[in-house]
């Protein structure tokens, strides 16, 4: 275990071997301040704040991803190599693909199609499917239907590109049954592999590609309490 790396200095605070990973450095904050208790802060540098506390006794850390698989393949390869992290939850908000998904659902991410380059590093003779570890995916199905969350399991597809010139790049995968669009899990998932650990991806939907809906930016930080829950009771 390293006293700290080029982007995560705790200075001393332990980081649990569990950590939830929203993209977004303040919904990192909203969890550490609502849900944990004995909360003390291990990363500021850049503003990618980390937390550590305890969720019903259970010591658990929160913190921020920033967007883009770069900026969480760094992340993810320090916790995961460093610092000694066992599991990456991250907890994000996603654009749905489906019409039969509707916003504040859930989407678990059974697995995470992408257009990135990342996984190339590895040299491998095909193409690697990133997948989620089946125990997360099965644990947070089962804690969404007891909570009553509304939720669907599946691929998903994680985009270099927020606003991509080719228009037709939605229906092409929706066609492939692809659940809904974010930015970062397919290189979570090749990390959590190549380091033998373990990644699951939680979501939100917070915008529909097929129809004209969206949450504004203060229910993204705020609100998504659900996927929240679900990837604290998880929690090893
Ligand atoms: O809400 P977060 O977790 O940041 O996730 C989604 O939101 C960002 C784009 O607005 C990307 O990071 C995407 O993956
Ligand atoms: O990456 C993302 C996240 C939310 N909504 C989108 O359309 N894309």
């Amino acid at each position: 275990m390293t006293q700290g790396t080029p982007h995560i200095q705790p200075n001393g605070v332990k980081i649990a071997k569990t950590v939830l990973m929203p993209g977004d450095p303040l919904r990192a904050k909203f969890i550490a301040e609502n849900f944990l208790e004995n909360v003390e802060q291990f990363n500021d540098v850049r503003n990618m704040l980390g937390y550590t506390g305890t969720y019903k006794g259970k010591e658990v850390s929160v913190m921020g991803s920033g967007m883009g698989i770069a900026s969480i393949g760094i992340y993810s390869y320090e916790l995961y190599n460093f610092f000694d992290v066992d599991t990456i939850i991250r907890i994000g908000s996603c654009g749905a693909m489906q019409e039969n998904i509707n916003l504040y659902d859930i989407i678990i991410a059974q697995g995470a199609s992408t257009n990135s380059r990342y996984v190339d590093q590895f040299n491998v003779p095909g193409y690697f499917a990133p997948i989620a570890d089946f125990g997360l995916v099965s644990s947070a199905k089962n804690k969404a239907d007891e909570i009553g969350a509304t939720t669907h399991v599946g691929n998903i597809f994680s985009s270099d590109i927020f606003y991509n010139a080719d228009t037709e790049v939605t229906s092409k995968w929706a066609k492939l049954g692809i659940l809904g669009v974010e930015m970062e899990s397919a290189g979570l998932y090749v990390n959590a592999a190549a380091a033998g650990k373990k990644a699951l991806g939680i979501f939100t939907v917070s915008d529909h590609l097929l129809r004209d809906e969206a949450t504004t930016a203060e229910e993204r930080q705020n609100s998504f309490t659900q996927m929240m829950e679900i990837a604290l009771e998880i929690a090893e």
